[in-house]
């Protein structure tokens, strides 16, 4: 098989990974990742994780033209401004995913750290996630607050709506979103009892260690 169809295969079986554990629902959510010449292949809008099909995933030339498949998702500007301002970006995933989303709606949530510090994994894969404001779904101003970061942050959070991850290739954006919700849904759990989060210490140790982008 050539690099494009491994990388078609790779897409929906990770995002019907996604789709039967329940981190994204109905035909919420899309990914997109970047193929060997320099072009993007994208979930169609309104698909499901659960059944896509990798002959019908959307691709674009390097040159970012629609040269295949069926129309992209409507959140393509939040996708391109990752790989606008990551050049690292490889892939980017966008998920429905309900802790996260939860998390989202409380009054006192740090905008500029979304989630408390829990657990190392969250921190090494994810650094500090911005919250962004609500947006429509498909709102070009999604790709704007992402530009205003300047490349700083690979995820984001975007309220009452869901969390987007960039990473260096579409695994990897997997798991760390995968992180994101899990770190959500400890942070719910654990909401308003007397909790134990990691010390400043201990997340300057994983941060030096780890080569972490903490600003
Ligand atoms: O998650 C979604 C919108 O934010 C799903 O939209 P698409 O079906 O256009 O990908
Ligand atoms: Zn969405």
């Amino acid at each position: 098989m050539s690099a494009e169809a491994d990388l078609r295969e790779l897409i929906c079986t990770l995002a019907k990974s996604l789709y039967d554990r329940g981190l994204t629902g109905g035909s919420s959510g899309n990914i997109s990742a970047r193929t060997g010449d320099g072009g993007l292949l994208v979930t169609p809008t309104g698909s499901s994780f659960g059944r896509l099909d990798p002959a019908r995933l959307s691709l674009f030339d390097s040159k970012g033209i629609h040269v295949g498949g069926d129309k992209p998702t409507k959140e393509m500007p939040l996708h391109s401004a990752f790989y606008e301002t990551r050049s690292t970006a490889g892939a980017v995933v966008h998920l429905h995913s309900c802790h996260a989303v939860a998390l989202s709606m409380l009054e006192g949530v740090d905008p500029d750290n979304f989630l408390p510090p829990l657990t190392p994994y969250a921190i090494m894969k994810l650094g500090k996630v911005k919250l962004l404001p609500v947006f429509l779904p498909g709102d070009p101003a999604m790709g704007d607050a992402v530009r205003g970061l300047a490349g700083k942050r690979s995820a984001v959070m975007l309220a009452n709506h869901g969390p987007v991850v960039a990473g260096k290739d579409v695994e990897a954006a997997c798991y760390a979103i995968e992180e994101l919700e899990d770190t959500a849904r400890l942070a719910l759990l654990t909401h308003g009892l007397p909790r134990r989060p990691l010390s400043d210490a201990q997340i300057n140790d994983i941060v030096t260690r780890f080569d972490v982008d903490w600003e």
